[in-house]
C-alpha cells in the first residue's frame, strides 16, 4: 500500500488538527483516519463494559474487539461514530472522554491492538491521517508529514469557545489546566509520544485563521 499518498497531522489538542484534516481529506478527495477516535471508543467501550483503566490485558481486548463504524456527513459536521451499532459522535467528544482516552492511550498492548486498524484507513486515492503518531509510528513512510501546534493559551480559548457553542461554558483556565495535563501524559509517555516525526514540517497556527493554516498545510502537501 506504500504506492498510496498518506498525509500525516499530528499535534497537541485543540491545535486545529481535526478542522483541517477534515478540509484536506474533502478537498483531495481522500479518505480520513480520526485516530483520536479509536482511543475515545476504546475508553468509552471500556468504561461501559466495566473495564478498569488499569486492567491492561482488559484494555487491550477492548480496544481489539472494537465494533466501530465512521458513517460520513454533510460538509463541516463531524464523521458520526457508531460504536455497537449506536451513535456516540458527541458522547465520545467530552473533555472527560478525551482525558480518559489519553490515559488508555498510555498502554502499549491498547496501542498495538488499534495499529493494524489504523493502517487499513489507508486506501486509494489517498489518506489523510489525524493523530498524535500518524508520522513516527503508524505511517512513518507517509508522503508528507505535518506536526501541528500552536499556544497553549491559544489551544484553551479555542476550546472554550467551541464548548460555549455546544452550550457548555467550562472556565478557560480549568481548560488550559486540562490542556496542559494531556500535553504533558502524551509527550512524556513511553509509548509513541507525541512529538514531531524527524521529517515534519511544523506549522505553528497561533495567531492564523483556519484559512491560513489550510492554505499552509496545502503548500506542505505541494498541493496548493
Ligand atoms: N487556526 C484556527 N484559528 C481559530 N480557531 C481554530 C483554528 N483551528 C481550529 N480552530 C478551532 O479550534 C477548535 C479545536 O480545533 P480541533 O480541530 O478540534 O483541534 P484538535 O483536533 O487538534 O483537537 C475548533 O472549535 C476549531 O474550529
Ligand atoms: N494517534 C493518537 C491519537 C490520540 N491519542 C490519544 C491521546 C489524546 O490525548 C487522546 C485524544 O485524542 P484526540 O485527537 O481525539 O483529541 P483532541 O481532539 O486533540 O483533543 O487520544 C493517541 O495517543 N494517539
Amino acid at each position: 500500500m506504500m504506492d498510496v499518498p498518506v498525509i500525516a497531522v499530528d499535534g497537541p489538542s485543540g491545535s486545529g488538527k481535526g478542522t483541517i484534516t477534515q478540509m484536506l481529506a474533502r478537498r483531495l478527495g481522500y479518505h480520513l483516519l480520526d485516530s483520536g477516535a479509536l482511543y475515545r471508543l476504546t475508553a468509552l467501550a471500556a468504561q461501559r463494559q466495566g473495564v478498569s483503566y488499569e486492567d491492561v490485558d482488559g484494555l487491550a481486548r477492548v480496544a481489539g474487539s472494537l465494533d466501530v463504524a465512521f458513517q460520513p456527513t454533510p460538509p463541516g459536521e463531524p464523521a458520526r461514530v457508531l460504536l455497537d451499532g449506536q451513535d456516540v459522535t458527541s458522547e465520545i467528544r467530552t473533555e472527560t472522554c478525551g482525558d480518559n482516552a489519553s490515559k488508555v492511550a498510555v498502554i502499549q498492548p491498547v496501542r498495538d491492538a488499534l495499529l493494524q486498524r489504523q493502517r487499513d484507513f489507508c486506501q486509494p486515492p489517498g489518506l489523510v491521517a489525524d493523530g498524535r503518531d500518524m508520522g513516527t509510528v503508524v505511517f512513518p513512510d507517509a508522503t508528507v508529514k505535518i506536526f501541528l501546534t500552536a499556544s497553549a493559551e491559544e489551544r484553551a480559548r479555542r476550546r472554550h469557545q467551541q464548548l460555549l457553542e455546544a452550550g457548555v461554558d467550562v472556565s478557560i483556565d480549568a481548560l488550559l489546566d486540562e490542556i496542559r495535563a494531556r500535553d504533558d501524559r502524551d509527550m512524556n509517555r513511553a509509548s509513541a509520544p507525541l512529538r514531531p516525526a524527524d521529517d515534519a514540517q511544523v506549522i505553528d497556527s497561533t495567531g492564523l485563521s483556519i484559512e491560513e493554516v489550510l492554505g499552509k498545510v496545502m503548500a506542505a502537501a505541494g498541493q496548493a
